[in-house]
Order: C-alpha cells, then sequence, then structure tokens
C-alpha cells in the first residue's frame, strides 16, 4: 500500500470546518439511553454518533455489551437524527449484522488489530465495501502491525479508510490510560500522510479532566479528527464511566480547542521561521557532534575494561550520571522524562560500543 491522496477522498468530501467528531456512548445501555444522548448531540460538530454493540472486556463477567438489538437503536438514531451512525466490529458475524443494518462507519478495536487472523476474517468479511473503515493501533506500540492490518483491509478493495490513534497499554503506571507515544503517530503520519488520522482522547487518558488537553495535542500534531465517548450521566455508565463527558462538555470541549492551520504562507512568518530552523540545524550538528565524541571517550573506557576485565555496565556511575543530568535538565527547562529517554539512549549506544570492544 502506497501513501496517495486518494485515500482522503472520503473525509475531503465532507467538506468539513472543522475536525472530524464522533461522539456517543462507550456502550449502547438501552434505547432510551441511544436515543438521549443522540438528540442531545445533535446539534453539534458531531459527524458520527458512535456506540458499543459488542465490548471487548479484559475479564470475563463484565458488561458485553447488548448485540445485535443496539443496532436497530443505532438505525432509529440515524432517523431521528440525520446523525451517521459507527460501531466495533471484531469478527465476520459483527460484519455482517452491521452492514444489514446501515451502520456508516465501522472501527476494528485495538485488540483485534493485535491479531492477523481476526484482522483478515474482518477484511474477507468486508471486501469491496464502500463504508469507512477505521482501524484502532494495536494496543502494543507495533507500527508495522497497525500499518499491516490497514493494508489487509486495502488489499480487500476497502478504499474508503483511516486510522484511529487510542494509545498503547503499558505495564507501568502513567498519567494515562494508554500511553499516547505521540512518536508512533507522527511516524505513522510521514509514512501516510493522507490516510485519515483521528485521535481517541478517551481511551489514551481514561480520565474526563484531560481530554481536552490530549485533544489539543492531536489537533497541534495535525490530526484530522477526534473520538469522544458522550454520556448524558457518566458516572452511572455501565463501561469506562471515568472517561465519558456529558454531550454539554463535549460541547465545551469543542468550543476551547483551537484548531491550527498547518502552514501560513506570510512571508514575515516564512522569514522568521526559516531563520530559527536554521538555529536549529545548527544546534543538531553540534548535537551529533557531541554524541560521537562522547562515544569516543565510552570507547576509550571499554578498552581499558577489556584489558582489566571489568564488567560493562557500572550501575553506581550510571546512577550518579542519571542524578546530575536531571537535575542539569531541570535547570534549563527540560522534562525529567525526556532527560532519562535520551540518557538511557546514550548508555544503550555506549554499551553496545563496550560490548563489541570487550568481546572482540
Ligand atoms: O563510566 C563507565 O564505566 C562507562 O563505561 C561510561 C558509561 C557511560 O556511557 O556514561 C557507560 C557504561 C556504564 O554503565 C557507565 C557509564
Amino acid at each position: 500500500m502506497e501513501n496517495t491522496k486518494e485515500l482522503r477522498t472520503w473525509l475531503d468530501a465532507m467538506n468539513l470546518e472543522h475536525p472530524l467528531v464522533i461522539a456517543g456512548p462507550c456502550s449502547a445501555e438501552t434505547e432510551e439511553q441511544v436515543l438521549r444522548i443522540a438528540h442531545e448531540l445533535k446539534d453539534s460538530d458531531v459527524n458520527y454518533f458512535r456506540a458499543g454493540i459488542w465490548k471487548p472486556r479484559t475479564r470475563p463477567g463484565m458488561f458485553e455489551g447488548v448485540g445485535e438489538i443496539g443496532l436497530r437503536w443505532l438505525k432509529k438514531v440515524k432517523a431521528e437524527t440525520g446523525m451517521k451512525t459507527c460501531t466495533e466490529v471484531a469478527n465476520a458475524a459483527h460484519v455482517k449484522l452491521a452492514i444489514e443494518n446501515d451502520v456508516d462507519l465501522l472501527w476494528i478495536g485495538a485488540r483485534s488489530t493485535v491479531s492477523p487472523f481476526i484482522m483478515q476474517e474482518i477484511a474477507d468479511a468486508l471486501a469491496g465495501t464502500d463504508k469507512i473503515v477505521l482501524v484502532k493501533n494495536p494496543v502494543n506500540p507495533d507500527l508495522a502491525l497497525w500499518l499491516g492490518g490497514i493494508e489487509r483491509l486495502y488489499t480487500a478493495g476497502i478504499k474508503n479508510l483511516g486510522a484511529i490513534h487510542r494509545g498503547f497499554s503499558t505495564y507501568e503506571k502513567t498519567k494515562y490510560r494508554n500511553t499516547p507515544e505521540w512518536q508512533l503517530a507522527i511516524e505513522f503520519q510521514n509514512k501516510f500522510p493522507d490516510l485519515p488520522l483521528i485521535n481517541d482522547p478517551s481511551h489514551i487518558t481514561g480520565k474526563r479532566d484531560m481530554i481536552l488537553e490530549v485533544s489539543q495535542t492531536a489537533l497541534d500534531l495535525n490530526f484530522d479528527g477526534l473520538m469522544i465517548e458522550t454520556h448524558f450521566d457518566p458516572d452511572n455508565a455501565w463501561s469506562d464511566a471515568a472517561q465519558q463527558v456529558t454531550p454539554a462538555a463535549l460541547k465545551q470541549i469543542m468550543e476551547d480547542l483551537k484548531v491550527r492551520k498547518e502552514t501560513n504562507t506570510d512571508e514575515a512568518y516564512k522569514k522568521a521561521l526559516d531563520n530559527l530552523r536554521a538555529q536549529i540545524n545548527v544546534a543538531d550538528n553540534q548535537l551529533i557532534e557531541l554524541l560521537g565524541k562522547r562515544m569516543k571517550v565510552a570507547n576509550q573506557i571499554g578498552v581499558l575494561k577489556k584489558d582489566k576485565n571489568v564488567a560493562v555496565l557500572q550501575s553506581k556511575r550510571w546512577n550518579e550520571i542519571l542524578g546530575n543530568m536531571i537535575l542539569e535538565g531541570e535547570s534549563r527547562g527540560l522534562s525529567e522524562e525526556f532527560v532519562l529517554k535520551m540518557f538511557k539512549a546514550i548508555h544503550q549506544e555506549s554499551i553496545n560500543h563496550q560490548e563489541k570492544i570487550v568481546n572482540a
């Protein structure tokens, strides 16, 4: 699959003046709940009404969705509000039912994207459809697996495609439910700049009070849209209560978000930007030169260690460096997270060099 302008045809055809918005409850619970939320969202920027019909839950015994009957409620949403509808599909049977019930957009969840077998089954079931199909990232930060899933659909003749970035599972506890790993989303855009990319701040944050912040970051990184879980009584939702927002809160988020343009043709802006970018180029070259110098010193230490049969890893010294650099970084406005990541990478490279030397 190659990047082409045609990949965004379905989105361009919508002629939106704001990012694409998909909103609605995590799960369809009752007909009244679905219709009430839909009516409360009707006069807003929402383009697609979402509701989970089949819910992939971490453990058995939790609410696993209302199933097929929910598709009839989505039909009513469309008839009563004019909003297009969407839901998650996770196997061929779901696809068949969703298409029969005229769901407009289908998405494939993170727990399905991880399985090439499931992705192939879904691709075969969808073959040739003109429905829009969005693929969430797999739970693990694996760009090739994500793109591979999309390629299976593309190869099956599905042309209205897109991706949803919902963050990645980690063993460590972080402030996110699923860490965004924005770098991966940036890489995704570098490979497929024209494939529509939607952000799912609800699953990234797991908390409603962080949704605005994450949505803004997504828009600043040129995402094409947002999928935000919405419920009139979030605290009593049957699934994902902490991350859902009310329709009123969603409208407020949309109002507060700043949509920025990808570029600006103003001459003074371009001149100032060129100047600053030239400074960045100089700094980047200095960084690389300095890193090369540092590595040469690490190589010399490697030679000393080989000579005296000393272990490559020196944890005490390494911890000293980390502590000092975190403090230094702080005084220069660099976050601890960044300094740690950067020095861990430098240390690993140093170890790789020394490993080669001591084992030569
Ligand atoms: O100080 C050392 O012993 C080194 O080899 C240098 C260095 C580093 O790159 O800073 C590399 C490996 C050790 O674990 C500790 C530090």
